[in-house]
């Protein structure tokens, strides 16, 4: 985590230096999520991990097939942690068998952002922005008919929005269970609601609607919303403060929405993010200090310090009553979205997300297989989610071939 995120964590680990005997801790950056992956896969084989290593939600199965980490209920007794604070969309994700593998940390949501100035610009209400697909396209439509905006919206083109919106279905991505009650090995691209999910974003695309920033183009996304030439982005919930901070500097007030959907019933979002390893080679002075490090930051004055200086969940209930009760989400109604989205959703293997070793190659896939969509005139969604299926289950079945 670089930028001011990665200067609060430096500030966090200096802090919780200053307070614990003697135990130092070096905070290094590796670079994007799929960096420190890298980073830390090559590490691991090279015999010398990091004593805490932060891997992205989408890193669980590999983390786990590697065997080299301990999981966090070992490193951190249940007598020192009590883990049923916490919240349970979030420990869903990472107890895998009754096992917690990792410790959540900066666990957020997608969520979507608007500009509350052009919606009012637009004759569009403020405080009612849209919540189905249907209604993004004519929010987004109503937008550039006013002038308001060049085009109405965009978020990268980033698989993590397709995973939600699948779960928002209550469809998983995967067989068995979504990958939790077996290895997976069959890829659900081709189910209904991913062609609702296509159909909707080919044809936003077709209208001059979306304005594509390109495959996990975060910054680019997050810029073109800023400097309002869309008036909706789809994003993560851990920027809701610098997001704010940019919108009165660009001139507009910020709006946090919940994710669109389709319609009818919501399933819920898979939580999103990345959580925390330790591996089980450590000594046992150093494991035990990671342990002391990683209780400190899960404490509710350090989790509500990180939740408002971001926009990631505090991931333990009291650090949310406790802002509750200081009214802090009355002041600041836009962190209030991605925690209402949160509780309301619910627990099925969709929205528990999926498990594949190979889950990085396989967003892959998803992003590319968009572009292909959108820039032939000659393929259709069909063809092209077809095309995904296919390559994301040769992936699993050479990545079980692997493991098994
Ligand atoms: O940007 P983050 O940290 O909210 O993470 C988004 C995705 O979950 C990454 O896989």
């Amino acid at each position: 985590m670089g930028g001011d995120i990665g200067k609060l964590i430096d500030s966090l680990a200096s802090e919780f230096e200053q307070q614990a005997d003697g135990i130092r801790v070096e905070a290094t950056q590796k670079g994007s999520y799929r960096e420190t992956l890298n980073a830390t896969t090559s590490a691991v084989q090279a015999g010398n991990p990091p004593a805490i290593a932060q891997i992205f939600e989408i890193g669980t199965q590999l983390a786990i097939d590697s065997g080299v980490f301990a999981p966090v209920e070992d490193i951190i007794p249940e007598d020192r942690v009590n883990f049923d604070n916490y919240l349970d969309s979030v420990l869903n994700y990472y107890r895998i068998d009754g096992t917690l593998h990792s410790m959540p940390f900066n666990s957020s949501n997608a969520i979507f952002y608007y500009n509350k100035d052009a919606f009012e610009s637009a004759g569009l209400d403020p405080e009612a922005p849209p919540t189905t697909f249907q209604g993004v396209l004519d929010a987004s439509t109503e937008l550039t008919d006013a002038g308001a905006v060049d085009t109405g919206t965009t978020w990268p083109n980033h698989s993590w929005f397709v995973e939600q919106w699948l779960a928002e279905q209550n469809q998983t991505l995967v067989n068995n269970e979504n990958g939790r009650a077996g290895r997976a090995t069959e890829a659900h691209f081709e189910s209904e609601a991913s062609k609702t999910v296509f159909d909707w974003w080919a044809n936003l695309h077709g209208e001059g609607q979306y304005l594509n920033p390109g495959i996990e183009a975060w910054s680019e996304a997050q810029q073109a919303f800023l400097t309002q030439k869309t008036g909706l982005l789809g994003y993560s919930t851990s920027s809701i403060a610098p997001m704010t901070e940019g919108a009165r500097n660009n001139g507009f007030e910020l709006g946090t929405m919940r994710l669109p959907t389709p319609g009818g019933q919501r399933q819920g979002v898979v939580i999103g993010g990345a959580s925390l390893w330790t591996p089980k080679s450590l000594d046992s002075a150093k494991q035990d200090a990671a342990g002391e490090f990683l209780a400190w930051l899960t404490e509710p004055a350090q989790q509500k310090r990180w939740h408002t200086n971001t926009g990631y969940f505090p991931v333990r209930e009291e650090a949310i009553t406790q802002l509750e009760d200081e009214g802090f989400y009355d002041e600041n109604p836009n962190f209030r979205t991605a925690i209402d989205q949160l509780r309301e959703t619910e627990d099925s293997p969709a929205t528990r997300g999926a498990l594949m070793g190979t889950f990085t190659k396989a967003r892959t896939i998803v992003e590319e297989g968009y572009v292909s969509m959108i820039q032939n005139d000659d393929r259709s969604v069909d063809d092209v989610l077809g095309d995904i299926d296919a390559q994301v289950e040769d992936a699993l079945a050479g990545y079980n071939q692997k493991v098994n």
